[in-house]
Formats: C-alpha cells, sequence, structure tokens
C-alpha cells in the first residue's frame, strides 16, 4: 500500500482537499522556498489535518531551536531533514526522522548507509531552493539501495502521470509530491484528485 504525501500546503483550502482526497501525510515547508510556512501558519493548517494523517515538517540545515520551536508548536509527527544535516545532529535531535537524499549519481543513494532514520528520501538535486524543483531523476539508481522498501520515500518531479511507473519501478513505502499537482506555482485540487487517485489505483 503506497502511501501519499501532499507536501507545500500553505492554504487551508488545499489542506482540507488533500485529507478529503486520502493524502496519508501533509507537508509543511519551513526551509527557505516559494512554499515556506511560518510555525504560526502551520498552527492553524493543522487543525484541518485529522488524527490518523501525518504531519511532516520539511528543513534545510535547521538550528536545534528552530526544529524544538516548529516540532513542539505546530506539532509535527516527523521531521524531514533536506539539507547537508549530520547523521549525528539527527540522531541527537531525538525526533522522527526521514532523511532527504539528492540524488546525483549512485554515490549519492549510497549516503542512505550513513544514516538511521525511520525514512529515507530520494529526490532529484534542488535548482533554486534545495527541494521542490518538479524535476525527476534516475529512479534505477535505487536498485542498488540495500534499505527495505518500508523507509523508502520517492520525491521529485512526481505527477499523475508518472507515478504509475515511477511506483512499478521503486516499490516505495510514500510518494511525495509538491510541484507536480501545482499549476502556476499554487497548488492545484484537481491535481491533487488525479495525483491521489493514480497511486491509489495502483493499490488495488
Ligand atoms: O517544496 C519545496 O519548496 C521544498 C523546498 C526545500 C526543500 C524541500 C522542498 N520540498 C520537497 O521537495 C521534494 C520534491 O518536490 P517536487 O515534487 O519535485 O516539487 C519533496 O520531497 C518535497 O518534500
Amino acid at each position: 500500500m503506497t502511501k501519499v504525501k501532499i507536501c507545500g500546503l500553505k492554504e487551508r483550502q488545499h489542506v482540507q482537499a488533500a485529507v478529503e482526497i486520502g493524502a496519508d501525510a501533509i507537508g509543511f515547508v519551513f526551509a527557505p522556498s516559494k512554499r515556506r510556512v511560518t510555525v504560526e501558519q502551520a498552527q492553524q493548517l493543522v487543525k484541518h489535518v485529522p488524527n490518523g494523517v501525518l504531519k511532516i515538517g520539511v528543513f534545510v540545515n535547521p538550528s536545534a531551536e528552530e526544529l524544538r520551536t516548529a516540532v513542539e508548536g505546530v506539532p509535527l509527527d516527523y521531521v524531514q531533514y533536506h539539507g547537508e544535516e549530520s547523521p549525528e545532529f539527527i540522531s541527537q535531535q531525538g525526533y522522527p526522522a526521514i532523511k532527504a537524499l539528492s540524488v546525483r549519481g549512485a554515490e549519492d543513494v549510497q549516503m542512505a548507509a550513513n544514516y538511521d532514520v525511520d525514512y529515507y528520501l530520494f529526490d532529484a538535486p534542488g535548482t533554486d531552493f534545495k527541494g521542490g524543483s518538479g524535476h525527476t531523476f534516475d529512479w534505477t539508481l535505487l536498485e542498488m539501495v540495500g534499505i527495505p522498501r518500508e523507509k523508502l520515500i520517492l520525491a521529485g518531479g512526481l505527477q499523475a502521470e508518472n507515478i504509475e511507473e515511477a511506483v512499478s519501478l521503486v516499490s516505495p513505502s510514500m510518494v511525495d509530491v509538491s510541484s507536480g499537482v501545482e499549476t502556476d506555482g499554487v497548488k492545484d485540487i484537481a491535481k491533487i484528485t488525479a495525483f491521489i487517485q493514480a497511486v491509489k489505483k495502483g493499490r488495488a
């Protein structure tokens, strides 16, 4: 059963739509991004996220204080580390953790072995920001990854049109999308619907 994370939500109506359509996780970006939200904004948005839907905060090289404020203040279920955070820093924070790795080549995939986290997220390298580029990477590089599929999250340029192929090749535990459910930089409820339905169709 592949789970779906809809990331980079900033508007109440998009959060409500994503959970109603069947998202398993909602992502809030606290890192530099056109999708960035404050802790105060996220606190308002999570009022529309029911129990059972994961609330994930996306950070890039955060300080311990920044993390504590968001994890406790929102509150968040998982921290997604999307920068160059060290294995030691992540384990010292003690939060349920997702480590994102930007994949240019096989050596980036092998970096996963250095981390002891709940999930490993593989994404394309960012352009303007560290993530959310809308670009895909070579999914076949994940064939060599020696981590269990139930700990693997696939991201990067996913959309309704390519998600079936991606899930079939990678068999991730969760898929994560941001740009692929937007039109002109704004979340698009029709695209969110098409994406979630395409993943759920593959679950049958
Ligand atoms: O979405 C962002 O703006 C973002 C900014 C900084 C770090 C991570 C970000 N999002 C993550 O990027 C990937 C892929 O997004 P896309 O579907 O290719 O647009 C995903 O893991 C988001 O959580």
